[in-house]
């Protein structure tokens, strides 16, 4: 029987991306690709990325994230999940163990690296995502390149133009962004699959659309990894003001308005990190069937 049998879960989402919270502390195994994805085909635990809590293992942090999309592959970062992680660690009755914060910090560890979270408002977090990535070989990419700002990419059967010069960024997972002037005017769910899993791509990428409107606004649909088309991405929008910012189109802070709402991103001067700042919601809470896990099973041998 799966370790997740019987496990409770919170629904959550920011700005609608779909997020699954699940409790894994107490040494509890890592979910495997096939547990991920029978959780992410049932109506109700249905996820953009499942966040797992899992025991901290470097001294000073409160605990370790493993983070998969519906896919049932990893990523390194999700910005949304991890504000709805925070919430969880700090108001969920179980998950907080009894110690409800109004307010304060986590130190989370993700694959890729340290997450600070710091509770704004009854909602409302902010995430320091790190620094971002910026070199070819880090994003990654399969063939050098020496200005990440704009890589030329051969995409045989898309005319467009723009569609051929995307910025790069890693921010703990890979990001291109195609700068255009209306990005409800492409369809995504086609070119998303075709530009993620493109060969310049070895870990294939989170794809976006976006429009630079004022030097403090950039309107952004995303194509994730792994997920597909979702109503938000944390990470991109970080990538994308990145992005915008090193092309001279923005400033260091903007409004990045996605199809769930917006989100607040800084790329602090001092040290290079950038600051998401936006909402959560819990939707429900529930526990994992055991029949979730016998088709996943059987399909594991
Ligand atoms: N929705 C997330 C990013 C999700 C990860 C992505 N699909 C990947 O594989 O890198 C966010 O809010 O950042």
């Amino acid at each position: 029987m799966s370790t997740l049998a019987d496990r409770r879960y919170l629904k959550m989402n920011g700005l609608g991306n779909e997020i699954v919270v699940i409790d894994l502390r107490g040494g509890r195994a890592e979910i495997s690709p096939a547990e991920a994805r029978a959780v992410a085909g049932q109506g109700e635990s249905r996820f953009d990325q499942l966040m797992a809590i899992h025991d901290p293992v470097t001294a000073g942090t409160d605990a370790r994230l493993l983070i998969y999309n519906t896919d049932g592959s990893r990523s390194g970062a999700c910005g949304n999940g991890t504000r709805c992680v925070a919430w969880a660690m700090m108001e969920d009755a179980a998950v907080s163990r009894g110690t409800i914060r109004a307010e304060g910090t986590l130190a989370l560890e993700s694959e890729a690296g340290l997450l600070e979270v710091t509770r704004r408002g009854p909602l409302s977090f902010t995430v320091d995502m790190g620094p971002p990535r910026l070199r070819w070989d880090e994003i990654p990419l399969a063939e050098p390149f020496a200005d990440t700002r704009a890589i030329e990419l051969q995409v045989g059967p898309i005319d467009d133009p723009v569609l051929h010069t995307p910025s790069v960024v890693s921010m703990g997972n890979p990001h291109a962004i195609f700068w255009v002037e209306d990005p409800d005017a492409y369809d995504l769910a086609r070119l998303g699959p075709m530009l993620e899993n493109h060969p310049i791509f070895p870990e294939r990428a989170n794809i976006s659309l976006a429009a630079v409107r004022s030097r403090d606004h950039i309107v952004l649909r995303v194509w994730e990894r792994g997920a597909g088309l979702t109503r938000a991405c944390g990470s991109a929008a970080c990538a994308a003001l990145v992005a915008a910012a090193r092309k001279r189109l923005t400033g260091r802070e903007a409004t990045v308005t996605l199809p769930g709402g917006d989100l607040r991103i800084a790329w602090r001067e001092e040290d290079g990190h950038v600051l998401m700042t936006g909402p959560v919601e819990l939707e429900h809470d529930g526990v994992l069937a055991p029949a979730l896990f016998s088709a996943a099973e059987a399909a594991a041998g």
